[in-house]
């Protein structure tokens, strides 16, 4: 009998603590004792992506008998996470990882390294006081770009936030992880107590940079000598994470009860590819993360200005410019020989001559790689995903590198195209005359910018917060201009094809 006729004949076994230890023998599970796991890292935003990769590389320490000490505590600080708190909490901190190989060959694990789970909307002091308890000496965090409340334009804190505003305010409860986290640790401070590291895993050029300086501000605008203190004795090391996870998808919780018996309502699908390259700056200690594939360095800026300007660029070069051409998943893009051709000729040409040197990477075969981990067909990431959220992406992902090939004389063609390919798609219907829908925290502006292209063809492009001086650089501008109105004449394919022999002469 096969793994799915096994699973198939009997009925799915919902997970938590007290079942996992019957589920069928293909899937793995901890063969370490939980009940002797403490948790010493206490994460905010469990979503997908932490637990196809944090909390899988600490469970691959638990399971050397590593980090008995190093579990984690998660933490839901919006009132949209009380799904993931109530699924997680119902199975005991359990779920399943589920890799995807190309080959459509499938991995299930069940990863037992979250042991807690709190929802602070609940009770904000429960997780304000967690965080003051020296237990804790890690907090980490995936909270997306738009979490740590940059000020696009002066690239500062914004204190104007709403929320942040409120956390501001005198003998405020928390609400936000600024809030949180501040707060735990003036307590560390008052209680003459040791500060916790603050590891940022987010997306951002500079994670662990960003989170100093945006903690700091917070902090200072509450208690300026908290802020000093803060500066002085709390790390924030810098960090490259990657792994594609897509957003769970009905399909993939069916697929699990029915090839692998396992009942679990919230599990994480993602691909083989995993990488963490960490900087070793930690106030209080760390687990031994080098022992389970992660790469500890003194300077992890290359790495991270490699991914950041390669992959999740080339992820904003190929979703808009996919969606429109009508596409509507990542690998269905990347199996098309025109996309391939301009994805690879953005990151050489383009991407790649901004980047330092990469120690230890060959560039070429990195690109490649990426090529292949985009066209896995199994991953299923949608365009839908990549293509929301562009204000928070677009500006720290490729305006960079336009900035950086404008001051250098470098090539722009094919950068200028995807921001144009965001601006057409930001019009808000695509090139059948369907309503796209757009996902933007910013997206009533994005869309009434595009809205008035018609009449000025720059439009998009007036917006210095997103884009800065761009608007103001002619030969950025003749590109960009060109390009939207070759996408409204042509659509995006013979768009593409054009630009394969412009870029080329
Ligand atoms: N998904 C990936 O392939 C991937 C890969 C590498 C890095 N990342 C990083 O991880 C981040 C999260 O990705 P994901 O796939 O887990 O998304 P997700 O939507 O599954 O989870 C995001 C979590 O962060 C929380 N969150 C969002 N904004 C917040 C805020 N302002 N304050 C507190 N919590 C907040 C959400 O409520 C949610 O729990 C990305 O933005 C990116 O920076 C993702
Ligand atoms: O998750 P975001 O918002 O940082 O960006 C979307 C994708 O580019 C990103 O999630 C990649 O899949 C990921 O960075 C791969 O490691």
């Amino acid at each position: 009998m096969t793994t799915s006729d096994a699973a198939a004949s009997s009925t799915p076994i919902p997970l938590s603590q007290s079942t996992y230890a019957a589920l069928p023998p293909e899937v793995g599970r901890p063969g370490y004792d939980r009940a002797k796991v403490t948790a010493s890292i206490v994460h905010f935003g469990v979503g997908g992506f932490h637990r196809a990769h944090q909390a899988m590389y600490v469970d691959r320490l638990l399971e050397d008998g590593l980090a008995l000490d190093w579990g984690i505590c998660g933490v839901g600080a919006l009132p949209q996470d009380r799904r993931i708190v109530d699924t997680l909490s119902a199975q005991d901190g359990l779920y399943t990882l589920v890799v995807k190989h190309p080959d459509g060959h499938r991995e299930a694990r069940v990863v037992g390294s979250i042991v807690e789970m709190m929802f602070a909307p609940d009770d904000p002091q429960a997780v304000v006081d967690r965080l003051a308890d020296p237990r804790t000496r890690i907090v980490s965090l995936t909270i997306t770009e738009g979490g740590y409340v940059v000020n696009q334009v002066t690239g500062e804190f914004d204190a104007d936030d709403p929320a942040i505003r409120a956390d501001l305010e005198e003998g405020a409860v928390p609400r936000t992880v600024f809030g949180y986290v501040v707060a735990g640790l003036a307590a560390r401070r008052a209680a003459g107590e040791a500060p916790f590291t603050v590891m940022s895993c987010d997306n951002l050029p500079g994670n662990g940079d960003v989170a100093r300086r945006m903690m700091t501000a917070f902090a200072r605008l509450k208690d300026p000598s908290l802020a000093d203190w803060m500066d002085e004795h709390v790390s924030f090391p810098n960090c490259m994470v990657d792994r594609i996870t897509p957003v769970t998808a009905q399909e993939d919780i069916h697929r699990l009860a029915d090839e692998f018996g396992v009942a679990d309502g919230w599990p994480v699908v993602c691909e083989p590819f995993t990488q963490w390259v960490l900087e070793d700056h930690f106030t209080d200690g760390r687990p031994p993360f080098e022992q389970a594939g992660v790469q500890l360095v003194d300077d992890v800026v290359p790495y991270e200005l490699m991914k950041l300007r390669l992959l999740n660029a080339s992820h904003q070069a190929l979703c808009y410019l996919g969606y429109l051409a009508g596409y509507r998943y990542a690998h269905e893009v990347c199996q098309d020989p025109l996309f391939v051709d301009f994805l690879l000729g953005y990151m050489e040409h383009e991407g790649s001559p901004t980047l330092p040197e990469v120690p230890g990477v060959d560039l070429d075969a990195y690109r490649h790689e990426l090529i292949e981990r985009f066209a896995n067909p199994e991953v299923r990431d949608t365009l839908a995903r990549l293509c929301a959220e562009s204000s928070d992406r677009i500006p720290k992902w490729l305006v960079p590198v336009i900035n950086r090939n404008l001051e250098t004389d470098g090539e722009i063609d094919r950068s200028a195209l995807v921001v144009a390919a965001w601006a057409r798609y930001a019009e808000g219907t695509d090139e059948q005359g369907e309503p796209i829908e757009v996902v933007d925290r910013i997206k009533d502006r994005v869309m009434a910018a595009a809205a008035r292209q018609g009449e000025d063809p720059l439009a998009f492009l007036r917006d210095r917060d997103l884009f800065g001086g761009l608007v103001d650089d002619e030969r950025f501008t003749t590109v960009f201009t060109d390009a939207l109105s070759a996408l409204h004449q042509k659509g995006a394919r013979e768009t593409l094809q054009s630009w394969s022999t412009r870029v080329t002469t």
